[in-house]
């Protein structure tokens, strides 16, 4: 086949999918490598601005944790996470708050210049995300927050206008104080309560993996019940652990599919949504039915 051929193929093998998906919510958390590295960085926005441009409705929630904790350090204070939580004194929060404001607004930019509408909020803005004080084991780490209650009225908002909702993870709590929320609770949260047809995570890793040593262990689709042993036998453990959980936690909540895609590959999220193949891995409800095409 002449290679001119070959990318006509690529698209109509994209058509079941952008039929599927159209007019779908589609929530990004976006971080990790993906965030740091240029290249990668223009590749997801590029993939999200043509997700939009398609006919679907994507979500952005970002991180930012590694330039948080660079301008920590620039201020001379120490960083320290528990149980994968950053402790948040107040002066934390202020920079934490400062930073993700900063990046939230870059990422807007970076889409406005492909010409596709965006509006960057944080979980503040609306009364978008309301929290409670997070404490992981029963410690206090301060300004953390645990996602309660969330008001989409802003997102529906945005959506119903064609902005693509750029969201950074800071809520309020009910003391009227601000709170550091994990990007990744976040974006479980927002992709639960608007019952998202999809939520994907960027990583900097493969996937989930039998041997996390060996990418070629990949395991392309996981069910809940698959989920579940894996977490029992200790297959997933350390840093996915909290991520498998809130991705079983995102599907039981009705999210239909949930991906963990290794943000290191230019253009994972075309790749994992418009080819058969995929190349991360799709957590599924199983008893929910599968589409047309759908890889198992
Ligand atoms: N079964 C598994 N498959 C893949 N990664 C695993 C598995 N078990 C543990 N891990 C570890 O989890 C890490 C991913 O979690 P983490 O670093 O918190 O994610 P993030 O990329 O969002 O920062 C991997 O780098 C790996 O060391
Ligand atoms: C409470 C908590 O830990 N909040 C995170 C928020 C940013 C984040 O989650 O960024 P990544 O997704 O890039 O790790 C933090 O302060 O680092």
């Amino acid at each position: 086949m002449s290679e001119i051929v070959g990318k006509a193929e690529t698209l109509i093998e994209a058509l079941p999918y952008i039929r599927d998906f159209n007019n779908k919510i589609v929530v990004v958390k976006y971080g990790g490598s993906a965030m740091l590295d240029k290249k990668l960085e223009e590749s997801v926005i590029q993939d999200v601005a043509l997700l939009k441009l398609v006919g679907m409705q994507p979500i952005i929630v970002h991180g930012g944790g590694k330039e948080i904790s660079k301008w920590i350090d620039k201020v001379g204070k120490e960083t320290e996470f528990v149980d994968g939580f950053r402790k948040t004194d107040k002066e934390t929060m202020e920079i934490a708050e400062m930073v993700l404001n900063r990046l939230n607004k870059y990422l807007v930019q970076m889409v406005e210049r492909l010409g596709v509408k965006a509006v960057g909020i944080s979980g503040k803005d609306g009364g978008l995300l309301q929290v409670d004080q997070k404490k992981p084991n029963g410690k206090d780490i301060g300004y953390v927050g645990d996602v309660k209650k969330v008001d989409t009225l802003v997102i529906d908002t945005l959506l119903a206008n064609d902005f693509i909702p750029i969201i950074a993870p800071i809520g309020l709590g009910e003391d009227g104080e601000t709170y550091n929320i994990n990007a990744d609770d976040a974006a479980c949260a927002i992709a639960g309560a608007l019952g998202a047809e999809k939520l994907a995570f960027l990583t900097d890793i493969e996937g989930v993996c039998k041997d996390p040593k060996d990418p070629s262990t990949l395991i392309s689709v996981m069910s809940l019940e698959d989920a579940h042993n894996l977490i029992e036998d200790g297959t997933i453990s350390g840093g996915m652990l909290p991520k498998v959980t809130n991705c079983v936690n995102a599907v039981n909540a009705g999210v239909g599919r949930v991906h963990i895609l290794d943000g290191r590959i230019e253009h994972c999220l075309l790749l994992e949504f418009f080819t058969k193949k995929g190349i991360g891995t799709a957590i599924i409800d199983t008893e929910g039915g599968l589409y047309e095409n759908e890889r198992i």
